[in-house]
């Protein structure tokens, strides 16, 4: 059981608010100006990454206090307790155990007085086997045909995961081999990603951990009826369709051949899951060894996270600070902002990791919480970003926390591309910080040749106040296994802050009733008749559909 101690009523939350008053007065320049060694004591190394968290709103005083947070939360018990399988994720009855999934040094792992690893190295073996087949061409269609086309149907933690590797790693995927995901219900997305393909030559990856999701199963039976058309043999069905799944009974009752089943187990999460075999289409895409690459970056991180004191832990600093602006700067957002474009759907994907996970107002004691829970996850990669909502951020009224993401390295070096690139990744921290005083914009439209009345008019617009905290993440390169590392990074961070919010983050209640309401409606749909039984809004609007189509 983790502790439910409400984290307003902590010793250290009272700290940090009466430090708050004296903190917010002073800006991140001023404390640079104060301590030029902010840098040296305020930024970690791990293998290829360094965290650099000194353009924030704190000083040493505020990180003992931040500490001190973490440890009256009963973090590092809770941390042991997910670690080895703990039942942490109590309303659902189950332990939480992606980083087992990865546990590269095999060392035992039991729920239920039972060791998961044999069960985990199993389901490897055969995804290394299957990856293998397919990317040497072994594996052939029902005419005979190599497979040059994988579709994985899935949805949430069954799409996101592998949508967001297989394009971070896209400079490691293999040649002639293409990837494409769907998840969408709308059935624009299938019919939109078999246009051009074979289905001699595509392979189905139905990969949803209950084998009931409503999305899925409607595309999986319409990627099986496309299948048909040409094939039109039932029995062909085995060599283009796969399932990934914890649900076997439903696997069998779709016509999937259980041996073509890769399984996986209850205490992984969906958004945790791409360590799994939800991460089939990764492996086949980039080759086992890569994929195993990733479970290896991210079991350092584990490593890292379970053995290091919080003030050098790099997944606890970062959710330290996040609830510092969270809670008391009254942050409301969060940025993650690549500056790569192969990590392009990066952010996208922690908006479940994080948003699925902390989006919670219910405490572990089963009361409405009274302060702020997970922030809104948002970001789009640099360079793009700056030309887009960087307005906001520099010169907006929210306080919006970034994390900037770069590589040192890029996999295409093309002319200065990357130094300019690494330029703007730089700069922009650097004007988050800073800012521009009312004098130095005055100054530069003096040099510019304008006249008074235009400086006078001008120059409050061009005015930046500054002081908004970043990190700034510098990696290597974007290898499978500093991949791996920033993933299971931000899990961790995310599951901290769970632990010092005190809720449950590893459920998700909340995405259920939209589907139970839509399971009621979907039947009112099939006739022409007018519908009364809801509010005049609902029913207005259905009854306008009804009218239109
Ligand atoms: O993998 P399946 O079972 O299809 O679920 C897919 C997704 O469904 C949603 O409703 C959420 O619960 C997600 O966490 C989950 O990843």
């Amino acid at each position: 059981m983790l502790s439910t101690t409400p984290f307003d009523k902590t010793a250290a939350y009272k700290k940090l608010k009466t430090h708050h008053k004296t903190i917010s007065q002073k800006d991140i320049k001023t404390l640079f100006e104060e301590d030029p060694d902010r840098f040296k004591k305020f930024s970690i190394r791990l293998g290829d990454i360094v965290l650099d968290y000194s353009k924030n709103r704190i000083n040493s005083r505020t990180r003992s206090y931040l500490v001190q947070l973490a440890e009256e939360s009963g973090l590092a018990d809770a941390i042991e307790q997910m670690f080895s399988g703990g039942k942490i994720n109590a309303t659902e009855g189950r332990a939480v155990l992606h980083t087992a999934l990865r546990n590269r040094s095999n060392t035992p792992v039991e729920v239920d007085g039972k060791d998961v690893m044999p069960d985990i190295n199993e389901v490897l073996e055969k995804m290394k086997d299957f990856s293998g087949r397919v990317r040497s061409g072994n594996w052939k269609g029902y005419t005979g045909k190599e497979i040059t086309d994988i579709v994985n149907i899935g949805i949430g933690g069954s799409d996101l995961g592998p949508v967001m590797v297989t394009e971070a790693l896209k400079a490691y995927g293999k040649k002639g081999l293409n990837v494409h995901f769907v998840s969408n219900v709308d059935g624009t997305h299938i019919a939109e990603t078999l246009k051009p393909l074979d289905p001699e030559t595509t392979l189905f990856m139905i990969a949803s951990k209950t084998f009931t999701t409503q999305e899925t199963m409607a595309n999986a039976v319409s990627a099986r009826d496309w299948f048909l058309e040409k094939a039109n043999d039932q029995e062909q069905v085995k060599k283009h369709f796969v399932a990934i799944s914890t649900n076997r009974t439903e696997v069998e009752k779709f016509g999937i051949d259980p041996e073509n089943m890769f399984g996986f187990w209850d205490w992984v999460g969906g958004r945790y899951s791409l360590w799994s075999a939800i991460g089939l289409s990764i492996a086949c895409f980039v080759g086992f060894q890569n994929f195993e690459q990733l479970l290896a970056g991210a079991h350092d991180m584990d490593k890292h996270f379970r053995t290091t004191k919080f003030e050098r832990n790099i997944p606890v600093i970062l959710a330290l600070l996040g609830v510092w602006y969270n809670n008391f700067f009254n942050a409301q957002s969060h940025a993650i902002l690549p500056y790569d474009q192969y990590m392009h759907r990066f952010a996208a994907y922690f908006q479940q990791g994080d948003m699925e996970s902390n989006g919670k107002y219910v405490g572990r004691d089963g009361q409405p919480v009274d302060y702020q829970t997970g922030p809104v996850i948002w970001g789009e990669p640099g360079t793009n970003g700056q030309h887009a909502f960087y307005q906001l951020i520099h010169q907006g009224t929210k306080l919006i926390p970034c994390d900037f993401i770069a590589p040192a390295t890029s996999h295409n070096p093309l002319g200065d591309h990357h130094k300019m690139l690494l330029s703007n990744f730089f700069a922009q921290t650097e004007a988050l910080m800073n800012g521009k005083t009312y004098d130095q914009a005055k100054a530069e439209l003096e040099a510019a040749g304008k006249k008074k009345e235009e400086i006078d008019f001008l120059t409050p617009f061009k005015v930046f106040t500054g002081n908004k905290p970043t990190n700034s993440i510098l990696v290597k390169k974007i290898t499978p296994k500093v991949l791996g590392s920033l993933i299971a990074m931000y899990e961790h961070k995310i599951f901290v802050q769970g632990i010092i919010w005190n809720i449950f983050s590893f459920d998700q209640w909340g995405v259920e009733l939209g589907k139970q309401l839509a399971n009621n409606i979907y039947p009112e749909l099939q006739n022409d008749w007018p519908v009364t039984s809801h509010d005049s809004s609902t029913n207005g609007l259905i009854n306008q559909y009804k009218r239109w189509r």
